[in-house]
């Protein structure tokens, strides 16, 4: 028989601490507070910062608090089945890991580690294109487990189509184009360290690795000629909707697009044949006073209908934001930051020991709320702030008055 994911739980609790503290928090909101001990300033500054004055990473965490669990009773609670499919996959649970670029800022073995303790959990790795360690060898050390691979479209299209074959050729089996980044947001804590991790090496792994983008450098190009050339490669601000036909036409691999927050952007990234779409502000690390995603999200899902996939990120941190996402329109998740704080606390069992507590919580969140199933997480779960009130609960509510 399989185990739940709550056993490990359990397990804690048998083992106990023989007198001594737990090497890793447990609390999924804690992780944060505990790498920044570990790591240099510039290091989580660039992690954990939002741009502007931090209003949306703000609104990110507003939107799921405001959001209340109605949990129902007495349905039987003792399996519960956390498995979705997307793109005709079969995934152990609606999470995957959000892809983050440069992770070797915060541990060495970076994305490698990092997708070793996502397959260690069982969930799939969403790889950036901004990653220090280049595509296949990351595909190398997945092991098999499930992977897709995030692609910031570069200014030139053979770029570009390269690193779709490479990633194609190492077993990626979708394709999440961001289009939120045109440009970086405007990030005070990296403005004021002076720092981002692609001028000093870190996260251009898979330029430098590619031979279309080498082979716009002389051969004897020095370290700085690499990351001015990285530079101007790397980012496409020209971009437009009449480019995605193009990106559509050179591969069969499900294009899912991240980054839309308008009803509109996602009717028509579904009618230029988008499969998929990431609801997403970047975490609030782009335009600084965007909508929160959570609340951006029922617009989306209602502009595309059931047949679409929509995830959602930015904000996600607990089983029950889990929970809140899906009862409000999401398939599945993104999870950021709190798997990249794992890492930089414990390498490769960091990135496990976070999404095995994610998944521990979101096992409990299921059972709690009796709900057998992630297909029975529906929006009559959930309830805005103030009393309750609805048909079902139309007494209750008004006798709270
Ligand atoms: C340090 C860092 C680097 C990121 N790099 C990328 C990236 O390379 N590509 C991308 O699409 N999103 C990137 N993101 C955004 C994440 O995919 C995701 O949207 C965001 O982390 C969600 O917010 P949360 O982590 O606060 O939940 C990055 C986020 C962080 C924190
Ligand atoms: C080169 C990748 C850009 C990283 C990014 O998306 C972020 O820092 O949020």
């Amino acid at each position: 028989m399989t185990r739940a994911h709550a056993d490990m739980v359990r397990d804690i609790y048998l083992a106990g601490t023989g007198g001594r503290k737990p090497r890793m928090p447990t609390g999924l909101t804690s992780m944060e507070e505990h790498a920044r001990a570990v790591l240099p300033a510039n290091a989580y500054g660039y992690v954990a910062g939002n741009a502007g004055v931090g209003a949306t990473g703000r609104a990110n965490r507003q939107a799921f608090d405001q959001w209340r669990l109605v949990p129902r009773m007495l349905r039987g609670a003792t399996r519960r089945d956390l498995t979705v499919s997307l793109f005709g996959q079969r995934l152990a649970a609606p999470v995957l890991l959000a892809p983050i670029a440069a992770q070797t800022v915060v541990h060495p073995e970076g994305e490698l580690a990092a997708v070793r303790g996502a397959a260690d959990a069982g969930v799939p790795f969403v790889l950036s294109t901004g990653a220090s360690h280049p595509l296949e060898d990351v595909a190398a050390a997945a092991g098999g487990q499930p992977r897709w691979f995030q692609l910031y479209w570069p200014a030139h299209r053979a770029v570009c189509e390269s690193l779709v074959r490479r990633a194609e050729a190492s077993g990626y089996s979708a394709l999440v184009l961001t289009v939120d980044s045109p440009s970086f947001g405007y990030r005070p804590a990296d403005l004021d360290n002076g720092y981002l991790p692609f001028l000093n090496g870190a996260g251009i792994a898979n330029f430098v690795s590619d031979p279309e983008f080498q082979g716009g450098l002389p051969s004897d190009a020095g370290e700085r000629e690499v990351v001015e050339h990285w530079a101007r490669v790397f980012a496409n601000p020209g971009l437009t909707w009449d480019d995605l036909p193009w990106l559509r036409s050179l591969t069969g691999l499900p294009i899912v697009i991240k980054g839309v927050l308008h009803a509109d952007d996602a009717r028509r990234a579904v009618e230029l044949g988008a499969d998929g779409l990431v609801v997403s502000n970047h975490g609030g690390r782009q335009l600084d006073g965007s909508v929160a995603s959570l609340d951006a999200l029922p617009a989306v899902r209602a502009a595309v209908g059931d047949g679409v996939p929509v995830l959602l990120d930015s904000g996600v941190r607990t089983g029950s934001d889990v929970v809140k996402a899906l009862a409000l329109g999401a398939d599945a998740v993104l999870y950021g930051r709190p798997y990249v704080y794992g890492l930089a606390l414990d390498g490769q069992e960091g990135v496990s020991h976070v999404l095995r507590c994610l998944l521990a919580e979101l096992d409990l969140a299921l059972a709690l709320t009796g709900s057998g199933a992630v297909s029975e997480i529906t929006a009559d779960l959930l309830a805005p702030p103030g009393p309750l009130a609805g048909p079902g609960n139309a007494e209750g509510g008004d006798s709270c008055r």
